[in-house]
């Protein structure tokens, strides 16, 4: 095997998995090459190179909604997007595509297809973006985080995760994750996250609900989101046992130290507390396609997490539900064991054994890969 092109990007959700992936084909092929492609815009142009993947750009490309100057130049800017890739699939040799959506990835696979190297497609959301949705069109090789997703013949394989993530044991980690963030482990915690972006709404709700919580006797560790938390600290900061931060580097520390979150449903977040078993409240983001509310729905059916809606979510929640939630460990032990019935801690190795299967049929003479029947 010599390489390996994995594109998409956008925020840390996206490229978590990406990130995941790349790993986990190095260690099963330590000789592998693995091409990172995103654009400058995205996270990915920061943690690819600083995780130590190989990292090439090409323009970010977005589909025009109206008619407008944008929308004359789009063809030919496409058109470029795909050029640009199948030179970045020619000069690396590379044996397979990997996508997981996003502006990047419509390129990747149609220049893939055109140069018949399989495709593997991993679509992180409920609810299928379009790269994803063109993607599944061209390639056998198609795997999805939640189960139902509607993306023509999508094996469900759960998330692909960092392993100090899908491998925590939140109790045997807990004493030492509390002193690295400086909290007590004895104390009933509440995790507060608006995934990698933030959430004014749950920062409002939280503020709101400043008496009850000085007055419960928990402690909070709340993730603002890089550059926000400003407010949150003007509102909050100055409680007992309320800690704030921008972003956690090590979110296995805040998963094993809290006993309950708050937390936007984006994919990664919502794979990552059902992996580890702990329950959640979730405040899906009424943005996008809806797909946040869908994310959370096997969580909240098996009785892993608890919904709010983004406009109902204020103080009142936060005294009502959160606050006696929290205090009552048989309901969130419940939660835990719910939450063990629902996890694919290993979404890294099946989506890499797809890669793998994808490359070996690939080279097989009428191989199944349709990148290759349909020539
Ligand atoms: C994978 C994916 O498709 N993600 C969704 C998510 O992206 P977004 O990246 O915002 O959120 P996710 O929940 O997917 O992922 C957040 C990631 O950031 C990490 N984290 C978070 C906070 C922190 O302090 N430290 C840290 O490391 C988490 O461990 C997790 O891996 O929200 C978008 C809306 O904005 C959705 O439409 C996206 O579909």
């Amino acid at each position: 095997m010599s390489s390996i092109v994995i594109a998409g990007g956008g925020t840390t959700g996206h490229v978590s998995p990406m990130l995941a992936l790349g790993r986990a084909l190095r260690r099963r092929h330590p000789d592998v090459r693995v091409l990172m492609v995103g654009t400058a815009e995205g996270l990915e142009a920061r943690l690819v190179p600083e995780a130590g993947f190989d990292f090439a750009t090409i323009a970010r490309v977005p589909m025009p909604r109206k008619p407008s100057g944008a929308a004359l130049r789009f063809p030919g800017r496409f058109a470029g997007t795909i050029r640009d890739m199948r030179r970045l699939i020619a000069q690396s040799g590379a044996d397979a595509v990997v996508g997981v959506g996003g502006y990047v990835s419509t390129p990747a696979y149609l220049a893939a297809r055109s140069m018949r190297v399989p495709i593997v497609v991993h679509e992180a959301n409920f609810r299928p973006g379009l790269a994803n949705r063109v993607g599944a069109l061209l390639s056998d090789h198609v795997a999805c985080a939640f189960p139902g997703t509607p993306l023509s013949g999508a094996r469900p394989i759960g998330m692909p995760m960092r392993t100090e993530i899908s491998q925590l044991d939140r109790a045997a980690a807990r004493p030492e994750a509390a002193v690295r963030l400086g909290l007590d482990p004895a104390l009933p915690t509440l995790a507060v996250t608006g995934g990698s972006l933030g959430a004014a709404r749950l920062n409002a709700g939280l503020a709101a609900a400043r008496e009850q919580i000085a007055a419960a006797g928990v402690q909070v560790v709340h993730l603002t989101g890089a550059g926000k938390d400003q407010p949150v600290r003007e509102a909050l900061g100055d409680l007992p046992r309320y800690h704030v931060l921008e972003y956690a580097s090590r979110m296995e520390d805040v998963y094993a130290v809290a006993d309950l979150i708050i937390a936007r449903a984006g994919a990664g977040t919502v794979s990552e507390v059902t992996a580890v078993g702990l329950p959640a409240v979730y405040v899906p983001l009424p943005i996008g396609n809806g797909e946040q509310r869908l994310n959370a729905r096997s969580a909240v059916e098996a009785g892993a997490a608890t919904l709010v809606d983004d406009a109902d979510f204020d103080g009142r929640t936060v005294a009502e539900l959160v606050l006696p939630l929290l205090q009552d460990p048989r309901r969130l032990a419940a939660m835990t064991a719910a939450s063990g019935t629902l996890p694919m801690r290993d979404a890294d190795e099946r989506l890499a054994d797809m890669v793998d299967d994808a490359i070996e049929q690939g080279r097989r003479p009428g191989g199944r890969d349709r990148t290759r029947k349909a020539e």
